[in-house]
C-alpha cells in the first residue's frame, strides 16, 4: 500500500498520530493544525518532523488544503456544543464554525480525501453538526459508518465511550458490515450501535451546610462489580507506574479533599478491572472527573466508610487516611488512554497542563483499530 498523506485537524496533543502510528498503515502526517500552544509544545515535543500549523481551521484556505494532497482525514472538533454538561449549543455555538468550514470545503476540494475518522463525545450523535456531516458525506459519495466505542472493547479498564464516524470513498459499502475486532487478545466487539448508556440515578444528602455528599446507589454499585468480572479486561495495576517512582506526597489526596468529597469519591484498587473516564479538570476537581486509586490495601472498604458520617473530623480523616488514596500520575492516565510509552511530555508541562490536555485527548488503541478498520 502507497504511503497515505494524512491532515490531522484538532491536532492537540497528537493523540490522532500515535494511533496512526499504532495501527500500523504506512502514512506520513503532512499537517497537524492546532490552536492550543500548550498541546502545541507537546506534540511538537513528540512529533518533531511533522509540520504543525498554528492557525484556526477556518483561516486556511481551499488553496492551501489543495496544496497539501491529502489522502485522509483525522478529527475530533471541540466537543463542548455537544456535551450533556453544556448547552448544547450544536451548530449555533461559535466554536463549531472551523467544523462547518470544513464541511463546505470538503466538496470543493480538488481531490477527495479516501478516509476520514472523527472522534466525538456522546451528544455528537443527535446533533445537527452530525446531520451536516452526513449529508455532506453522502452528497460527496462516501461510504461510512457511525460507532460508539468505550476502551473497555479493547481490553482496556476506562471508560471513555465516544461517538466515532469512519468514511471512506469506496465501491463496496461497508456501513453494513459488523465492527469487529481481530487481533491477538480475544475478538471482541464493540458496541456498533448507538443505543444510550444505561441511566443511574444518585441520591445526594445534605448533611452540613457547606458538605454535599453523594451516595453510591445499589444500581451503581452493581455494574461497577460486574464490569470488574469482564475478564476479557485488563486490571488497572498493568497500567500503573512502579509504585517506588510514585511521588505520593504529589498525588495523596490532600485532607481538605478527603472531608469535603470522600463519599463521591470513584474508588478503585490496583485489581479492579475498570475505571472512569478521566477528563480535563481532573487532579483538581474531584466530581465525575476520573477515579482515584487506593494504594493501601490492608484497609476494608467497610471499616472506612460505615458510619462515617457519624465521626468527628479528625476521625473521618484518620480512616480515609488509612485507604492511601491517591490521583492517577499523568503518565498512567495517559497509559489507560492508550498512549505508548515513547510518548512523553516536554519538563516544563505541569502535572495540572499535561491532566487537562489528556482529558481533551483520546484512546490511541480505540482509533488504531478503527482506523485499521478504516483502510482494511
Ligand atoms: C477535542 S480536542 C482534540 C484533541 C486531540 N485529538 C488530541 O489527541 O489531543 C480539540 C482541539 O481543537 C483545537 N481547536 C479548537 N478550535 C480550533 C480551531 N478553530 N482551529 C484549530 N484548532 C482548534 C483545540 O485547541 C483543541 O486542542
Amino acid at each position: 500500500m502507497e504511503t497515505l498523506r494524512v491532515v490531522e485537524l484538532y491536532s492537540g496533543i497528537g493523540g490522532m498520530h500515535s494511533a496512526l502510528k499504532e495501527s500500523g498503515i504506512p502514512a506520513q502526517v503532512v499537517a497537524a493544525i492546532d490552536i492550543n500552544t500548550t498541546a502545541n509544545q507537546i506534540y511538537k515535543h513528540n512529533f518533531p518532523d511533522t509540520p504543525l500549523w498554528n492557525k484556526t481551521i477556518e483561516g486556511i484556505s481551499l488553496d492551501d488544503f489543495n496544496k497539501l494532497s491529502f489522502d485522509m482525514i483525522l478529527m475530533s472538533p471541540p466537543c463542548q456544543p455537544f456535551t450533556r454538561i453544556g448547552l448544547q449549543g450544536d451548530i449555533r455555538d461559535s466554536r463549531t464554525k472551523s467544523f462547518l468550514y470544513i464541511l463546505d470545503l470538503l466538496p470543493r476540494l480538488c481531490k477527495l480525501p479516501r478516509f476520514i475518522l472523527l472522534e466525538n463525545v456522546k451528544g455528537f450523535e443527535s446533533s445537527s453538526a452530525r446531520e451536516l456531516l452526513v449529508k455532506t458525506l453522502k452528497e460527496c459519495g462516501y461510504t461510512f459508518k457511525e460507532v460508539m466505542v468505550s476502551p473497555t472493547s479493547v481490553g482496556i479498564p476506562n471508560s471513555r465511550l465516544r461517538y466515532f464516524m469512519i468514511a471512506k470513498i469506496s465501491p463496496e459499502d461497508f456501513s453494513s458490515q459488523k465492527v469487529r475486532l481481530a487481533d491477538s487478545q480475544p475478538k471482541l466487539t464493540f458496541r456498533a450501535n448507538i443505543s444510550p448508556e444505561p441511566t443511574v440515578t444518585i441520591s445526594f444528602i445534605k448533611k452540613h451546610d457547606h458538605f454535599l455528599y453523594k451516595l453510591e446507589t445499589g444500581t451503581e454499585l452493581q455494574r461497577k462489580m460486574k464490569q470488574n468480572s469482564v475478564q476479557s479486561v485488563r486490571m488497572v495495576q498493568d497500567f500503573l507506574e512502579p509504585q517506588m517512582e510514585v511521588n505520593l506526597e504529589h498525588y495523596l489526596l490532600p485532607p481538605k479533599t478527603l472531608l469535603r468529597y470522600a463519599l463521591i469519591l470513584d474508588i478503585v484498587q490496583p485489581t479492579c478491572r475498570r475505571s472512569t473516564c478521566f477528563t480535563k479538570g481532573y487532579g483538581r476537581y474531584v466530581e465525575g472527573t476520573g477515579s482515584v486509586l487506593q494504594c493501601c490495601m490492608e484497609t476494608e472498604m467497610q471499616s472506612v466508610f460505615a458510619g462515617l458520617d457519624q465521626c468527628s473530623e479528625e476521625e473521618k480523616l484518620q480512616r480515609l487516611s488509612t485507604l492511601k488514596l491517591r490521583y492517577f500520575t499523568p503518565r498512567e492516565v495517559a497509559n489507560l488512554m492508550g498512549f505508548p510509552q515513547s510518548f512523553s511530555f516536554p519538563e516544563q508541562i505541569t502535572s495540572k497542563q499535561q491532566y487537562k490536555v489528556l482529558g481533551n485527548s483520546l484512546n490511541v488503541v480505540v482509533v488504531s483499530r478503527l482506523l485499521q478498520l478504516l483502510v482494511s
